[in-house]
């Protein structure tokens, strides 16, 4: 067998089937046996909606970052997310190819847009990735995620990225857990020039989606 091949096989081997992720994942991204189902809020963005950007300068999906990922993300339906994003020259690490930290924020974004659909605020606590194939520049990556459970302030949650179109190979996935967090958790650990300037936004849905909660 040929060297390509045999990448291929192997390649082929650690993907995982289309919807269920289902390999294991280490105990501290396993629901515990109390772990619920999510529940999608009755105000979350309907199914198909865009997002926009929670955050001017988040630099998974602010337009005012020049070099940010632009990511654009959408509601689907129950408690999922789909997401594009495009691979520029900026995202590099190797030549022509996308930079895996830039990546594995492209799915911590995603994954963390997944929390408008239950009106949560929430930080990644942790973010496991597995790289699959490599993306080159010029890419778009067509992520999925979904939260498979809540246990009290604690949200798992998983998805995956694929190349040349919605349907084609997985180049990426995660699996993520998510804590709960108030809102002082922004307020009293930011620093105090941006904090300062989100409060003083006159537009009141923009102060609160800067921190994340979907109006
Ligand atoms: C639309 C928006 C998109 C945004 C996408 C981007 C999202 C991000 O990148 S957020 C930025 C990156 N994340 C951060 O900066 C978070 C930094 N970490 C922290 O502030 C804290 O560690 C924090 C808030 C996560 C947890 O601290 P705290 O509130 O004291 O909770 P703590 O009691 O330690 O943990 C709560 C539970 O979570 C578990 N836990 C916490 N961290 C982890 C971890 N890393 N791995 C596994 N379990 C964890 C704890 O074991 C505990 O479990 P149990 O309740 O069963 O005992």
């Amino acid at each position: 067998m040929s060297t390509e091949n045999h990448h291929r096989d192997d390649r082929d081997r650690r993907e995982r089937p289309k919807s269920a992720a289902a390999e294991p994942a280490p105990p501290s991204l396993v629901p515990p046996p109390n772990a619920l189902p999510p529940v999608r809020h009755p105000d979350a963005p309907a199914p198909g909606e865009l997002l926009g950007s929670h955050y001017d300068h988040c630099f998974g999906c602010g337009e005012g970052q020049p070099h940010g990922l632009h990511l654009q993300a959408r509601a689907g339906d129950g408690v999922t997310i789909t997401a594009e994003f495009t691979v520029q020259s900026a995202h590099q690490g190797a030549p022509g190819l996308a930079h895996g930290g830039v990546l594995a924020t492209a799915l911590d974004e995603t994954l963390g847009s997944l929390n408008w659909l239950l009106r949560v605020i929430a930080v990644t606590g942790r973010l496991e990735t597995d790289f699959v194939r490599p993306v080159p520049v010029g890419t778009v990556l067509f992520l999925q995620a979904e939260i498979t459970a809540v246990a009290g302030r604690k949200i798992y949650s998983r998805a995956q990225g694929r190349i040349g179109g919605p349907d084609g190979p997985v180049a990426v996935r995660a699996q993520a857990l998510f804590i709960e967090v108030k809102v002082e958790h922004f307020t009293e650990n930011g620093r105090a020039d941006e904090i300062r300037a989100v409060m003083s936004d006159p537009d009141q849905i923009r102060r609160v989606r800067a921190f994340e909660v979907n109006p």
